[in-house]
């Protein structure tokens, strides 16, 4: 692109479309692991690294020092100390030398090649390059630049919307750069920086403190849509950071309108409903995290855990109650608790909130309210539920990140076509291979006999520590359960549904479906335990005729992420059959 700006520019962070293909030396491209966003942003001097190449979308933060000034700063003063960072070092001006390895100011000479460098950082970064041959040395990298449609800039400290002067045509670019659809009208652009939307400063260093530097894909759009009261259905990938692209509007939400309405009387403000007890535990320590230091508090509301405790919290003044419909409704019913001033409620894990089983409680508690804003979430939204949320709000507006229905491109799926009757053989062989097993490790398990059945096996004949988790054990069990898989002090749990969805599985990066969930939409969500933020994962799959209600879907879906499918699998007659039937039904319409 044109590159004046590229002066001032002290920072850069980039979206890649894949990973880089080789581990790189670099410690300024590990933080680039993810393909769809980076991780927390880093500061990129080194604009000319060939190996951003590939860079799909770059965000550029201007220098928020002035170039003469940093030239003043740092001084050509000899016996000043030899930099050692790249990004201490400034520009080169027309005519200096340039750093061979990132372009700046090429102040010294490498001893060891005779080429212009400018901190210790890139001397190292050359000579790891000379050592593994990779580049001949003294040849900058090639360079290739986005254009200029592609160039994002961030200002710190400018709180108007960093894309708040594009035009409509670069906003559709930019959400198609980080696969981004919106469907509904007046949809504000997406954001690039948390600090574009006027959070309460608290909220913005919360944020920081969590090391949520830049907002993910679903963030950009979410968040500016939902502080701007809009209705939301919001669909993307499991691990893509759904949960804090509602929190951060409800919690900024809520201390705002404490700081216009300060009272004594303190009435709940918004409401997230979820399916499992440890999805709520989860949310509701999330949302402490963003609102800590904020007039914001929470009360935890789901089965287990006793009422009277649940009561009185929320009698003493919350914000927001986090909490599972049943239980809700056993509060509601019970006992008077104002709802008047609920004005954002959440479904989480929507599509299954929307499903038989929920359904009637969410509508009666979302009839108990006055009209709320209502955001709704899921990596997986069929069209049923997507009609059911369209009867609920007006004005909805479809946001999907990703391949909506998909599983998440980092989790490995590798299918196992083993009989029942050497599942659970197959199952003690991969957990006492040594290249194999890759703890911590979640199995899933079709029933709660099953799950504590299969833990108990597994100490037997692995001697290992394993324990298992389902809707039957007591709260207290489940929590401390959890949390001493997630310690790290087991390695094995085994697992029903109640793991299933939404869990923020930290460090798990294999999870093994020893029972094929009764829906693909299910195993989307079992598979995504295995992969938080981009980092990769692998689901071990097992699979025989008994699934063969699924066939069909699971090769679609194993096809569509290039995942190799089984002999068996893509043999058998289910298989076939259904592809055959779904080939004819698409002549007919196309003969139509
Ligand atoms: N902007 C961000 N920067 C860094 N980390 C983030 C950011 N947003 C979320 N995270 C982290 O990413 C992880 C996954 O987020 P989250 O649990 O919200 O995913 P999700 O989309 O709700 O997944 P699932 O569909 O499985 O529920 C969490 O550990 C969360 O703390």
């Amino acid at each position: 692109p044109p590159l004046p700006s590229l002066q001032n520019l002290s920072s850069a962070v980039c979206l890649l479309p894949v990973k880089p293909q080789r581990p790189s030396p670099d410690p300024l491209l590990l933080s680039l692991q993810s393909p769809l966003w980076p991780c927390p942003r880093r500061l990129v001097p080194a604009l000319h690294l060939s190996l951003f190449d590939k860079c799909k979308l770059w965000i550029m933060e201007e220098d928020k020092k002035d170039n003469k000034q940093d030239m003043a700063n740092n001084g050509e003063a000899t016996g000043s100390p030899i930099k050692e960072r790249c990004w201490n070092q400034r520009e080169a001006l027309p005519g200096e030398p340039s750093c061979v390895i990132c372009g700046r100011y090429g102040e010294y000479i490498c001893d060891e090649t005779d080429d212009d460098i400018c901190s210790m950082e890139c001397k190292e970064i050359l000579l790891g390059r000379l050592a593994n041959s990779r580049r001949p040395v003294g040849v900058s990298p090639s360079v290739r630049f986005p254009v200029t449609d592609e160039c994002f800039y961030v200002r710190d400290g400018d709180h108007k919307s960093d894309s708040e002067s594009l035009t409509s045509d670069q906003i559709e670019a930019l959400r198609r750069r980080i696969e981004i659809q919106v469907k509904g009208e007046f949809v504000p652009p997406p954001i690039l920086s948390f600090s574009s939307c006027t959070l309460p400063q608290k909220l913005q260093q919360n944020l920081e403190s969590a090391g949520y530097e830049l907002p993910t894909p679903v963030q950009m759009q979410a968040i500016p849509a939902a502080l701007f009261g809009k209705n939301l259905l919001v669909s993307a990938d499991t691990g893509s950071g759904k949960t804090a692209s509602f929190l951060v509007p409800v919690v900024s939400h809520c201390a705002n309108y404490r700081f216009k309405h300060p009272s004594d009387h303190k009435n709940p403000l918004a409401m997230v409903l979820t399916p499992t007890r440890e999805l709520c535990v989860q949310v509701e320590e999330q949302a402490k995290m963003l609102g800590k230091g904020l007039p914001f508090k929470t009360a935890l509301v789901v089965g287990g855990d006793a009422m009277a405790g649940q009561i009185y919290r929320i009698q003493q003044g919350v914000e927001l109650i986090v909490g599972t419909p049943g239980r809700l409704i056993d509060i509601l019913t019970k006992h008077d608790i104002e709802l008047d001033e609920v004005s954002v409620l959440v479904l989480d894990e929507v599509d299954c909130m929307l499903q038989r089983g929920f359904r009637d409680q969410v509508m009666q508690i979302f009839r108990a309210l006055r009209q709320p804003q209502i955001l709704m979430y899921s990596a997986t939204i069929p069209p049923e539920a997507e009609k059911m949320a369209n009867s609920m709000a007006n004005d909805l507006i479809f946001v999907s990140a990703g391949k909506p229905n998909r599983p998440n491109c980092s989790v490995k799926q590798v299918v196992i076509w083993v009989e029942s009757k050497q599942k659970k053989q197959k199952l003690f062989e991969i957990l006492m291979s040594k290249q194999h097993f890759k703890p911590p490790v979640v199995v899933f398990v079709s029933s709660r006999l099953g799950a504590d059945l299969l833990s108990e096996a597994i100490i037997v004949t692995t001697k290992m520590r394993a324990l298992s988790i389902h809707g039957e054990k007591p709260m207290k069990e489940r929590r401390e359960s959890l949390r001493s898989f997630l310690m790290g002090e087991v390695s094995v749990i085994v697992a029903t549904g109640v793991l299933g969805r939404g869990v923020d599985l930290l460090g798990v990066r294999q999870v093994i479906v020893f029972d094929m969930p009764n829906s693909i939409k299910e195993y989307v969500h079992q598979i995504g335990r295995a992969s938080r933020l981009g980092e990769e994962g692998t689901a071990l799959v097992f699979v025989n005729e008994e699934n063969k209600n699924l066939f069909r879907e699971l090769v679609e879906v194993l096809r569509s992420s290039g995942a190799a499918v089984p002999r068996e699998l893509a043999n058998s007659r289910y298989t076939m059959a259904s592809f055959s039937v779904g080939q004819r039904q698409k002549k007919r319409k196309h003969s139509c």
